[in-house]
Parts: structure tokens; sequence; C-alpha cells
């Protein structure tokens, strides 16, 4: 686990030449052979960041290294062996799938153009698209689109992947090839890092995370750690739900809240055998009574004070 972090930011900062301030002072680490999920509500700085590190803009101030290597300077020995999906893949529409990859493929000066159409062919076939590898490019839904330049960004081996929201766009069913893939490619030692403002998304599929809000860090870590920061709920399964909110509260446990047949509450401080005992001897019929375990949603909402905003 000695490994250099894959990618290393330090107080880096974009203020636009509006004045906007979009990313300010970061401090970012992504271990390598992580899965992490960058995080944060729509412009909360991630589509900045990512055009940073991909040398794609120059920082204000502060620095990144990609690889080890520092960007934008050395964008032409990392990018290479990076691949990236950022804000929608580039694609020309009168062109089949096929096609499209081919020409890709055919830019890259190191790729082997005897080996073309086989590496193609597995691209396609690795993100599910080898029976519409034929349909032109502008007859495709926007996940074909989407998964069609994750083919592209797959078609040599990398170190690095970089994906801006890489399921925006696709039905449940394809946000869950798309994780399965991201899985696997983790699997074979790739680092993934991809940005997100789905909670779940990221809890399902990351190992670490960051979490942004106004072009700063809330925090960033482990997920599993990121989530035990944060306390879980209380809740109570009862057909007599405001009683059982009465007495919660006369026991002393904060925020309660009757939904239905479920009332949840913060943990209390004490013995959950003592809280049946008084909800019982008080008449309610407790079906359960459990401690929900806490969600990153939950920690972020504890770190910040704030709802998740996922609209957009
Ligand atoms: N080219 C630009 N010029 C000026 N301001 C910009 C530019 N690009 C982004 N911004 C602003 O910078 C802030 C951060 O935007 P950014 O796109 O990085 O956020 P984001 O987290 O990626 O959000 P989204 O999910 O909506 O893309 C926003 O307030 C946005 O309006």
């Amino acid at each position: 686990m000695d490994e250099p972090p894959v990618i290393d930011t330090r107080g880096l900062t974009k203020r636009y030449r509006g004045g906007q301030l979009a990313v300010d002072g970061l401090d970012l680490t992504v271990p390598a052979g992580s899965v992490f999920g960058f995080l944060g509500p729509n412009g909360s700085g991630k589509t900045t960041t990512i055009r940073m590190l991909m040398g794609l803009i120059e920082p204000t101030a502060g620095s990144a290294r990609v690889l080890g290597r520092p960007m934008p300077r050395a964008a032409r020995t990392v990018l290479p062996q990076v691949g990236a999906l950022i804000e929608g893949p580039a694609l020309y529409g009168f062109l089949s799938g096929r096609d499209n990859l081919l020409r890709y493929d055919a830019a890259d000066p190191a790729a082997d153009p005897r080996t073309r159409r086989a590496r193609v062919a597995a691209a396609l076939d690795r993100v599910g698209l080898a029976a519409a590898a034929g349909k032109k490019a502008k007859a495709y839904s926007l996940g074909m689109k989407q998964r069609l330049g994750l083919a592209a960004a797959l078609l040599q081996p990398r170190r690095l992947l970089v994906l801006d929201e890489p399921t925006n766009g696709l039905d449940p069913q394809g946000m869950r090839e798309i994780r399965t893939l991201i899985r696997e490619l983790a699997g074979d030692g790739t680092t993934v890092f991809l940005s997100s403002h789905l909670l779940d998304e990221i809890e399902q599929v990351c190992t670490h995370a960051a979490v942004m809000a106004r072009g700063r860090l809330v925090t960033q870590g482990a997920v599993a750690e990121l989530a035990a920061g944060a306390r879980g709920r209380l809740v109570v399964t009862t057909p007599d739900g405001a009683e059982a909110a009465r007495v919660l509260k006369e026991l002393g446990v904060g925020d309660v809240t009757a939904d239905g047949d479920r009332v949840t509450g913060e943990p209390p401080e004490r013995d959950l055998a003592e809280v049946t005992a008084a909800l019982v001897t008080a008449g309610v019929r407790v079906r359960g009574l459990t401690l929900e375990r806490a969600s990153l949603e939950d920690a972020f909402v504890a770190l910040t004070g704030e709802g998740f905003d996922v609209a957009g």
C-alpha cells in the first residue's frame, strides 16, 4: 500500500475570468487501486477540478499531480495512460458506433493498425454495444452514447479512468451495467475516478470518496469510514406511531419523526432494551426496533448541515 497516490492536489484553485471562484484550495488524494467517488451537488466544482487534472485548463493557484507527474506540464506523458469521459463524448453522428471507434483509435499514434479491428470489437463488447455497433451514432440513446464514450476510453489499457457523471442519462439497468463494468475495471487494477451527484451510486460502487460543496472539499476518505463517522438512526416499527413518538421524546431521544408505522430518532445514549421496555410499558405494540446504519447521505448532512441537492 506504499504506492504513491494516483491523483494528488495541493491548494488547487480555479477562479474563472468572470471572478467566479469555482474550486477553492483543494487538497485531494486518490489512492492507487481505489474506485474514487467525487461527489457534490451541481455547481460545486467537480467538472472544473477534472478539467484541471486533465490539463484542459490552468489552475489559478496550487498544484496537481496525476500518476506522479505535474499537470498540465506533463500532460503528454500522463494522458496516454488515462482514459477520460468528460462532458459527453464527441461523436460523429453520421458514422456507426464501430466506425466512430475505428476513427478514434486511428487518431492514436501509439495504436497498432493491424490490431485495430480486434481492439474496437473488444471495447464494444465490454460496454455492451456489440449488437448495436453498426447503427449510426445519431440513432443512439443518450445511454448508448455514454457507453460508446466509455468504449473509446477503454481502447487502450489504462492506469487511470476519469469519468465525469458516467451514468448520466442512463436508465436503472444501464446504471447497473456501468457499475458492474467499473467494478471489473477496478478488479483489473485500474484506478477509477468518477464524479457524481448521486450519493447512493457512490456508496454502491466506490471504495473512497471526496465530498465537495461550493468549491471546497468537505471531507474525503474510505466510504465505510465516512459513513461510520455519521450516527445512524433509531427505527421503531409500530402500529402506534403517535404514542411511540411521545414515549421516545420523553426518554430524551432527539429529532423524533413519525411516518406511518415507522418512527425514527437519533440513537439514544441508553440501552436499547430499556427503550423497548419503556415503549411496551406504555402500551406501544413494537414490531421492530433497530439501529439503522448511517449512509453517506447522513454523513453529508451531518458534515454540511445541508440536504444533498440532487437537482439536474
Ligand atoms: N467557463 C466558466 N466560466 C465561468 N464560470 C464557470 C465556468 N465553468 C463553470 N463555472 C462556474 O463554476 C462553478 C463550478 O462549476 P462546475 O461545472 O465545476 O461544477 P460541477 O460540480 O461540475 O457541477 P455540474 O455537476 O453542474 O457540472 C459554478 O458556479 C459554475 O457556474
